[in-house]
């Protein structure tokens, strides 16, 4: 089985790729969120996993949108606890580095830590294993990477300040997602990811929201993202969790008739929280 993940041995993703299916897989290495979805689009992938919000910086919002064009449908998410090190050559103190190099989602989770050493430049990188791997290969010194734990051991690196993340507990909840739907999973469905657009009047939103409480579903994200033919008109992405599936089905039909361009993106069991 093939996965596309966005960066390289070493990364968060190739981490999810093997706890969420197993170590048997063949993990397709891609530069950019945009190559992986081109990946799964030609049919060259079984699955693409991408990260799609963190519990310090956010949203991905550029991966909302890759998933809603492509018309990907996810398939299970998975929830990563991040752990970022200041790594870099042995032998360096933390007064000697001057660049910084991480994927920009790593760097905003370290947003304090950078803050208190402003003497170093942050440069932004791929993904936070790549800037490990260049340090290691160019043998360059006064630079530092952010990256997981395993990236210092693949590479060879001294940690320099462990667990730098803004707060001790930070998390990544990565889709999986699949072109057509297989029968991969076979656990229950009680999740799913929704798409859709209101008329810009007081109240259609709250009534949206009525009648997920109505049947019973716990809305779990809501996301706007916008319309860029219309300024200033946006796209609604909620996410829903329920206990029983007849009852989403119903909400589901309300939508359906009380939205425009209503979409469902997904329907998955829910992750393992940490
Ligand atoms: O750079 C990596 O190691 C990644 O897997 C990318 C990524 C991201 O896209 O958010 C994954 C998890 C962390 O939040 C930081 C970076």
């Amino acid at each position: 089985m093939k996965v596309a993940i966005q960066g390289i041995q070493g990364s968060f993703h190739q981490q999810v790729a093997h706890q969420y299916f197993d170590e048997t897989i063949e993990v397709v290495e891609c530069k950019t969120f945009k190559d992986v979805a081109k990946q799964l689009a030609k049919n060259e992938v079984d699955f693409g996993i991408m990260a799609i919000e963190n519990s310090i910086a956010g949203a991905l919002l550029p991966n909302y949108a890759l998933i809603d064009t492509y018309q990907f449908n996810v398939v299970g998410e998975y929830y990563l606890k991040i752990s970022l090190n200041v790594m870099a050559l042995p032998g360096q103190k933390i007064e000697e580095i001057q660049e910084i190099h991480s994927h920009p989602i790593a760097l905003l989770q370290c947003a304090k830590f950078l803050e208190k050493h402003k003497h170093i430049k942050i440069i932004e990188s791929d993904d936070t294993a790549i800037a490990a791997k260049n340090i290691f290969e160019n043998q360059t010194k006064g630079v530092a990477a952010l990256a997981g734990p395993t990236a210092a051991v693949i590479f060879n690196l001294e940690i320099l300040a462990p667990e730098v993340q803004s707060v001790e507990s930070s998390i990544t909840r990565f889709m999986i997602l699949e072109k057509e739907i297989t029968n991969y999973q076979s656990k229950k469905i009680n999740k799913a990811s929704l798409k859709f657009q209101l008329d810009d009047t007081p109240g259609s939103l709250a009534t949206v929201l009525n009648v997920l409480h109505n049947c019973k579903l716990n809305v779990t994200k809501i996301q706007s993202l916008p319309i860029i033919e219309t300024p200033f008109h946006y796209s609604f992405f909620i996410d829903v969790v329920f206990d029983k599936y007849p009852h989403y089905e119903k909400a589901k039909k309300v939508m359906e008739l009380m939205t425009k361009q209503f979409k469902v993106l997904g329907e998955y069991p829910l992750g393992n929280q940490i």
